[in-house]
């Protein structure tokens, strides 16, 4: 095997099945050698979506891997015990669903699939539900699709009920809303709903748990000489021609894996590929032990959000503030509230970006805008706590929160 360039390192597989880590050593040296740094972004990340796989959860396609579940479950229990906030993404409805209905293989029309899913997704649930109640955390169901991550209306409602459930506590479990999605615009694949979820969320790292050691220079399956990539910078253009293609249970295989990356990367997310069949995979893997793939991002979270906020190119229109808003943006890095606006310009949507202006007409910032323009133009230079009042409805009491503004 040729040597790993500085970008990415690899670790020859040892048997059958999958080879660790660690094997290699020498590979792991040339990195430290180089001053690759030692997973610290990952050992330090708080926030986590970890996305379980069809090929992990079903047992061989037949139904749910109950053991695997019950595994996992501890798993996350003590990451958060840890301190960390998690978000489950699992796939696993429709591997339920056609053991629930009694079907003997994956068929192949979007209806039954849909069914599938819909009966499915009750008994994934419910697993999780049993499981997670053995440690007192309660569960969320949360179905997404396409829309919800994209139009910037569902988008803030998506992000605001997913942080309150992290506040309170809960564990959401998401899954894609396979009943109503259709062809054109479903995932299909849980990496890339995985992660959307930790761009909406900021989440400072992902991890992908499958059916195979992470991501190895070739599909394991069909190349028994392939080799782990234990590190590697997320845009490496060398990774495009290792990921292949799922097996019969996953969807999307390494590709779609390497595709989550790097759109997790957009919001600085960190990215582990790791099997979820090894002992203990989730504490040592979010402790930043060196065990699967990481794909490094390379940035600081905050610049890689803002860059990712300040690309939205529709700013379909603007709020002038007056000099104490803009003192207070530029210089504390507070949220914009509507007592600082003076004026509101063009014709948006909540979730819409808008620009914020000074006196002068320079745009300061601009941010994702929690109401509609004509909403806007009631509340201007009122206090938060007259919006009730206002609107006839209790919203949130910033006009961009400062999560959701990017000062220019
Ligand atoms: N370069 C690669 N390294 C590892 N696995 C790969 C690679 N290329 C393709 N694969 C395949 O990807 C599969 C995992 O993806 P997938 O089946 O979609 O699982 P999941 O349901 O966990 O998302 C593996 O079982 C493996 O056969
Ligand atoms: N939403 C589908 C998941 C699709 C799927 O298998 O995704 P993946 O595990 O990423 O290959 C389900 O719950 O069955």
């Amino acid at each position: 095997m040729t040597i790993s360039t500085w970008k990415w390192s690899t670790s020859t597989r040892q048997d059958g099945r999958a080879g660790t880590a660690n094997d290699n050593n020498d590979n792991g040296n040339n990195d430290r050698d180089r001053g690759v740094s030692e997973r610290s972004e990952v050992a330090g990340a708080r926030r986590w979506v970890v996305k379980v796989g069809s090929a992990l959860l079903t047992n061989d396609g037949r139904g749910l891997d109950q053991e695997v579940i019950g595994s996992l479950v501890d798993q996350l229990a003590a990451l958060r015990q840890r301190g960390c906030e998690v978000v489950l993404v699992s796939s696993g409805a429709v591997a339920a669903g056609i053991v629930r209905l009694g079907w003997s293989s994956r068929p192949s029309a979007l209806h039954d699939l849909q069914a599938a899913a819909a009966v499915g997704q009750s008994v994934l649930v419910q697993s999780y539900e049993n499981a997670f109640n053995r440690y007192g955390i309660a569960t969320a169901q949360i179905l997404l699709g396409h829309d919800d991550v994209i139009a910037r209306d569902r988008y803030l409602n998506a992000r605001g009920t997913l942080t309150t459930l992290l506040q309170l506590g809960v564990m959401p479990i998401v899954n894609e809303n396979d009943t109503v999605v259709t062809d054109e615009i479903r995932f299909g694949d849980n990496d890339t709903l995985a992660a959307l979820v930790a761009n909406l969320i900021d989440a400072d790292a992902l991890l992908l748990l499958t059916d195979q050691q992470g991501l190895f220079n070739a599909d394991p399956r069909h190349n028994p000489a392939a080799e782990l990539v234990r590190q590697c910078d997320v845009h490496a253009p060398e990774l495009d021609g290792m990921a292949g293609e799922g097996g019969v249970l996953g969807r999307g295989g390494m590709v779609t894996k390497l595709r989550a990356a790097r759109l997790a990367a957009r919001s600085g997310s960190e990215t582990l590929i790791a099997s979820g069949r090894e002992p203990d995979i989730v504490q040592r893997a979010t402790s930043g032990e060196d065990v699967g793939t990481w794909l490094r991002t390379g940035k600081q979270p905050q610049n890689a959000r803002k860059q990712w906020l300040a690309g939205m190119v529709r700013v379909p229109g603007s709020v002038e503030l007056d000099d104490g808003a803009v003192r207070v943006l530029r210089e504390s890095g507070r949220s914009l509230l509507p007592v600082g606006v003076v004026a509101v310009q063009g014709n948006f949507q909540r979730g819409d970006m808008v620009a914020c202006r000074d006196r002068q007409g320079r745009e300061v910032a601009r941010g994702l805008v929690n109401y509609n323009a004509e909403e806007a133009r009631r509340l201007q230079g009122k206090p938060s706590s007259a919006i009730a009042d206002i609107l006839g409805y209790r919203g949130d009491e910033e006009l961009i929160h400062r999560d959701n503004l990017v000062l220019l």
